[in-house]
């Protein structure tokens, strides 16, 4: 298998739908989940890319594994529950400081998952594409509630993301870019989310090789010092 030439990382609290997020993308259906224990990971071809696409357990108890998942990142996705503002208020407690080994110039998406349990949720066109019959986190006929987290708050905790990493917004992406509501049961925006971090992480896995080939040693080009008598470097 040929190494990864980026890694995306799925951060964020138990159950605010991590693993359906990707199995959403990467399957193109909303199964059944158990929650993840440690991290698992899909491959994902986009142009002549191979890309990693982590998935973390959002379970304290797993909470030591995550900087190890992020080290080297090109992206990290950090994931809320819309319908649970204190899955907003924990990324930034408890997540965030995971992202200290990811790549120096790493992105960040904030992502609102589950908008189909609220009133002004996603429109549900492909609803029961793949469903299991269990459909946890509210059937259709579940009602819909107000959403909890409104989006300007994702995009204001961006802002505080770009303050913690002394980030220009000059040189980021703005937050309307990077702040996204989906659903993994409908499947609301997720391509949206994935295609667009693939897109972006595209140039910094160039920039890159770039830098690490310029880094390479040329061997053939290597002269060995000239010894003096007393056997020192000259
Ligand atoms: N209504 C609704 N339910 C969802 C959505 N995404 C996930 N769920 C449900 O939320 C529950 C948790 O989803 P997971 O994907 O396992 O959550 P997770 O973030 O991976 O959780 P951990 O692995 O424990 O960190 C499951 O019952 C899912 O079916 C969504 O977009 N809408
Ligand atoms: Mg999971």
């Amino acid at each position: 298998m040929r190494k990864p030439d980026g890694k995306i990382v799925l951060l964020g609290d138990m159950n605010v739908g991590k693993t359906s997020l990707l199995q959403r993308y990467m399957e193109r259906r909303f199964p059944d989940t158990v929650s993840t224990v440690g991290g698992a990971f899909y491959l994902k071809q986009w142009r002549s890319y191979n890309i990693s696409i982590w998935d973390t357990a959002g379970r304290e108890q797993f909470h030591g594994l995550g900087s190890m998942y992020c080290r080297g990142a090109v992206a990290v996705i950090l994931t809320y529950d819309v319908s649970h503002p204190q899955s907003l208020a924990e990324l930034e407690d408890r997540f965030l400081g995971l992202t200290d080994t990811a790549s120096k110039d790493c992105l960040f998406a904030i992502v609102g998952n589950k908008v189909d349990l609220t009133e002004e949720g996603a429109p549900e066109g492909r609803e029961g594409e793949g469903c299991s019959p269990r459909q946890a986190g509210g059937g259709p006929t579940s009602p819909r509630v107000p959403k909890q987290v409104r989006l300007e708050d994702a995009m204001a905790f961006y802002k505080k993301i770009l303050k913690y990493k002394t980030l220009d917004e000059k040189n980021v992406p703005a937050a309307e870019q990077m702040c996204f509501e989906t659903s993994a049961k409908t499947g609301h925006n997720v391509d949206l989310l994935f295609e667009t971090l693939f897109d972006m992480v595209v140039p910094m896995i160039l920039r890159q090789r770039a830098e690490e080939l310029s880094q390479t040693v040329d061997i053939t080009s290597y002269k060995p010092p000239k010894r003096t008598r007393s056997g020192c470097c000259a």
